[in-house]
């Protein structure tokens, strides 16, 4: 993120309540010194209902890391550097070159040198804790501590735990320091990175180090939005726990932190995206359709979410009666017995290779059943078209009191000659104001699926003071056939709304 990112992020984690804001590793580079910085005096000053959050920088154990990190974060109201060293055997050996009395000596003294440039607020953090030696954790925490530390950070680094692992271990540290909180940080490289939060939650930190949407090296760290939302909803198991976040800024931060990182999320993942509110399966829509309890947990409002779809029914091939009865209703069709099966039957037959179905479409399949009387219909078409001279097609039209009529015209293509066939009949006056026309499948005998949207000229045909556009769409072998039955469809439907309206009006 650039530093106007990163501030405006750190004023929404403000929003949300965090306690602390980790505002970044200020030696890194010139933009990780000036935003911590710039973090620190703004949303490190501002109180936001009455507080103002910690702001955290990183360092590793040397002067030079925390020097900078001081100079930085001091502008802080509630300023705290987290000074950290690796103390896992493969880290010691291997990266730091250090050995275990080194690693302790230097973690002490560096602790004790932040505190000596005035910190009050100095975090240890035992890298790859998650596989270090117990009995040197407690004596490097001690001595952690004895220097100054006020809080014990304690990260599962490459995300190798356990929940019933890391919760031991932060039971354990418990039981073997005193004097500091203990805070998780869990790395996902199992995936676990929110169940060890939580179980070290559940053991006694009451710190917990996560980020929205979960985003972090590699595989990302625990999710702010899947540890709050838990333990809201299980506060029973935690001992009645509770977080300071105001849950309904989540969906604002998650997708802000999308949109800036470019680290987009799945549809389905857990709390911030809309499928978790979505039901599509029948079983499922029939059982939150009686009652919500039944699928959903959580509520979109707890996070300041809406429902991608209507209520939360999506339409699709494992729907059932009760999901598309309702989608019905709340288009105004109160539709029951044969013809609702008929619909279904309809549905589950196209729903093999569409994918969404949006109101248009389902409007589309009331369409077809005739449950609107289309004014009308095709008779025939003849479509001659080829190198020489204009496409030129011919329709007969049948109208619902069984008059028929036939109209030629050339176009553009077969299918502009078509509409322009077909208007001759219609008359009513509008434009297309979108054709879509895609394949189905794959294949020289794929399904054309046609979408047409009409409306009149300049402004939209308004019925009943809504100003309204029509879609029809139709489905079928033919590429032409296809468009004039999604352009008849979207007539009809217009045609019966003009109808209606002026049936309304002269009432
Ligand atoms: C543990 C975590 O996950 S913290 C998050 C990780 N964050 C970062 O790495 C911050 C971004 N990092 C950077 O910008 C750079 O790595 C810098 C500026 C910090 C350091 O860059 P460089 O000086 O070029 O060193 P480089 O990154 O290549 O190597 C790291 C050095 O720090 C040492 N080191 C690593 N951790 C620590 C520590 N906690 N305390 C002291 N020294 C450490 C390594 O042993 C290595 O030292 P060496 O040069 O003597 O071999
Ligand atoms: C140093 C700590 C806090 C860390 O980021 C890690 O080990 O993952």
């Amino acid at each position: 993120m650039a530093t106007e990112q990163k501030l405006v992020v750190a004023r929404l984690l403000s929003n949300l309540g965090v306690d602390v804001i980790d505002a970044g590793f200020p030696r890194s580079s010139p933009e990780s010194f000036n935003s911590s910085k710039a973090i620190a005096s703004e949303v490190g000053c501002q109180p936001v209902k009455g507080r103002v959050p910690v702001i955290s920088v990183m360092a590793r154990c040397n002067k030079k890391d925390i020097d900078v990190a001081w100079e930085v974060v001091r502008h802080a109201r509630r300023p705290s550097v987290v000074i950290f060293i690796a103390t896992s055997e493969i880290h010691m050996k291997h990266k730091l070159r250090m050995s275990k009395a080194d690693v302790l000596n230097t973690a002490a003294e560096m602790v004790a040198y932040a505190r000596s440039l005035g910190c009050q607020d100095v975090a240890f953090g035992a890298e790859d804790a998650g596989r270090s030696d117990k009995e040197f954790l407690y004596h490097i925490l001690n001595e952690a501590i004895k220097a100054g530390a006020s809080t014990l950070v304690i990260p599962d680094t490459v995300g190798y735990n356990f929940p019933s692992e890391y919760g031991n271990l932060i039971a354990d540290l418990r039981a073997n320091t005193s004097g500091a909180i203990i805070s998780a940080h869990c790395h996902n490289d199992l995936g676990l990175a929110t169940a060890n939060t939580l179980a070290g939650a559940e053991a006694g930190a009451r710190q917990l180090e996560v980020t929205i949407n979960g985003i972090g090296e590699r595989a990302g760290n625990a999710s702010l939005e899947e540890v709050v939302m838990a333990i809201k909803c299980r506060r029973e198991l935690l001992g009645g726990l509770h977080t300071g976040i105001d849950t309904r800024y989540i969906a604002e931060a998650s997708k802000m932190v999308a949109e800036f990182t470019g680290l987009y999320v799945q549809p389905h993942k857990a709390i911030v995206r809309a499928n978790v509110f979505t039901h599509e399966s029948g079983i499922h829509q029939d059982g939150v359709l009686k009652f919500t309890g039944t699928y959903e947990i959580l509520s979109p409002d707890d996070i300041g979410l809406s429902r991608s779809c209507e209520s939360g029914i999506k339409l699709g091939k494992l729907s059932g009666r009760h999901g598309l009865k309702f989608r019905l209703l709340k288009l105004g069709y109160d539709i029951n017995g044969k013809e609702l099966d008929d619909i279904f039957a309809r549905l589950k037959e196209i729903a093999g290779t569409k994918k969404n179905f949006s109101d248009d479409d389902i409007e589309a399949l009331v369409h077809e059943n005739g449950h609107l009387q289309a004014v009308w219909s095709l008779g025939d078409l003849q479509v001659m078209h080829g190198t020489f001279g204009s496409p030129t097609v011919t329709v007969k039209l049948i109208s619902c009191y069984g008059e028929e009529k036939i109209s030629c015209s050339v176009g553009e293509g077969p299918v502009d000659a078509a509409y322009k066939a077909i208007n001759n009949i219609v008359q009513i006056p509008v434009v297309i104001r979108k054709y879509v026309n895609s394949a189905m499948e794959e294949g020289i005998d794929a399904l054309a699926s046609t979408q047409v949207v009409v409306s009149q000229d300049s402004n939209e045909i308004v019925v009943q003071n809504i100003v309204r556009t029509f879609s029809g769409s139709a489905t079928g072998k033919d590429i032409v056939i296809a468009s004039v039955q999604a352009y008849l469809n979207a007539l009809n439907k217009a045609v019966w709304a003009i109808d209606s309206s002026a049936k309304m009006l002269s009432a």
